[in-house]
């Protein structure tokens, strides 16, 4: 069993939702929107958020041709301190700036990232905190492969690699798990990130309208309650997020404490599809 630092307490804090319209094909002009929403997020509300989220793929059209082009070099190495004056991504240099203006914490979406150690490209989620650090970063783990005969077929592996690692981090408020999108259709990461000590999940999304709207509200809920909702428009939400909600849950129903590891095999063994 591997030891993990302790999580910090969880308190209240305020959640900020940033959902964007359509992603145009000016890499500049996307990321001066996402700018000004997330500021328009930090000032417009009666209460500052503490936290501020932007969406799946925020800097770049979706797609196999455009994720090369608009791919940047990130060059994050786990466990050492990231040097943002070094960075040679225009879109992290951006969202590190704009958390430490805002005094903020940031889950920037995602971005294409070109790695160039392993020579791939990646859907990758940066995280900074209000003093503009990076501070986790997460290369979705589930690609989107889906092949619906005459309703969608897209094939997210063809040019993009997965990430390997689950991610969570820990602010002054909560520890956070993040997956991107599709990564929320695997309950086993959940899983992993609330037996890490998670307190809350955040997955940047941008859903298609032909498999997601079924499941997207489903997915988010789980088995809580929707305290808000954006429509489908560019829209800010917000949320505030009550610690004694969680707490009193988690007591009056154990099952975190109950789950029977003994009885559960591993799941492998019992699949009888082909992989
Ligand atoms: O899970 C879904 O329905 C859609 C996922 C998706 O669009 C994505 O991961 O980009």
């Amino acid at each position: 069993m591997s030891t993990l630092a302790r999580a910090p307490v969880f308190k209240p804090f305020t959640l900020a939702l940033v959902q964007l319209g359509q992603i145009g094909a000016n890499k500049a002009d996307n990321l001066k929107h996402a700018r000004e929403m997330v500021l328009k997020a930090t000032t417009q509300h009666s209460k500052k958020p503490d936290l501020v989220v932007l969406p799946e793929c925020f800097n770049s059209p979706y797609g196999h041709v455009h994720f090369p082009v608009y791919a940047e070099k990130i060059g994050w190495t786990p466990g050492t301190k990231y040097e943002i004056e070094k960075s040679e991504s225009e879109s992290v240099k951006m969202l590190s700036q704009l958390a430490k203006e805002t005094k903020t914490w940031l889950i920037g979406g995602s971005i294409p990232e070109a790695d160039t150690e392993s020579d791939k490209y990646y859907n990758t989620c940066t995280v900074y905190n209000p003093d503009g650090d990076l501070v986790a970063l997460h290369r979705k783990i589930h690609l989107f492969d889906i092949d619906i005969p005459g309703k969608i077929t897209f094939k997210e592996s063809e040019s993009l690699a997965p990430g390997k690692t689950p991610t969570y981090f820990d602010t002054e408020f909560a520890r956070i798990g993040l997956g991107i999108c599709y990564d929320i259709r695997f309950p086993e990461l959940s899983m992993i990130a609330a037996r890490k000590g998670a307190h809350v999940l955040i997955y940047p999304a941008a859903f298609n309208m032909t498999t997601g709207p079924l499941h997207w509200e489903l997915l988010q809920r789980a088995r809580g309650q929707v305290i808000a909702e954006a429509g489908e428009k560019e829209e800010i939400i917000y949320a505030d997020i009550e610690p004694k909600v969680l707490e009193e849950t988690r007591q009056g129903i154990p099952v975190t404490t109950q789950r029977r590891f003994d009885v559960y095999p591993d799941l492998r063994t019992l699949t009888n599809r082909k992989a």
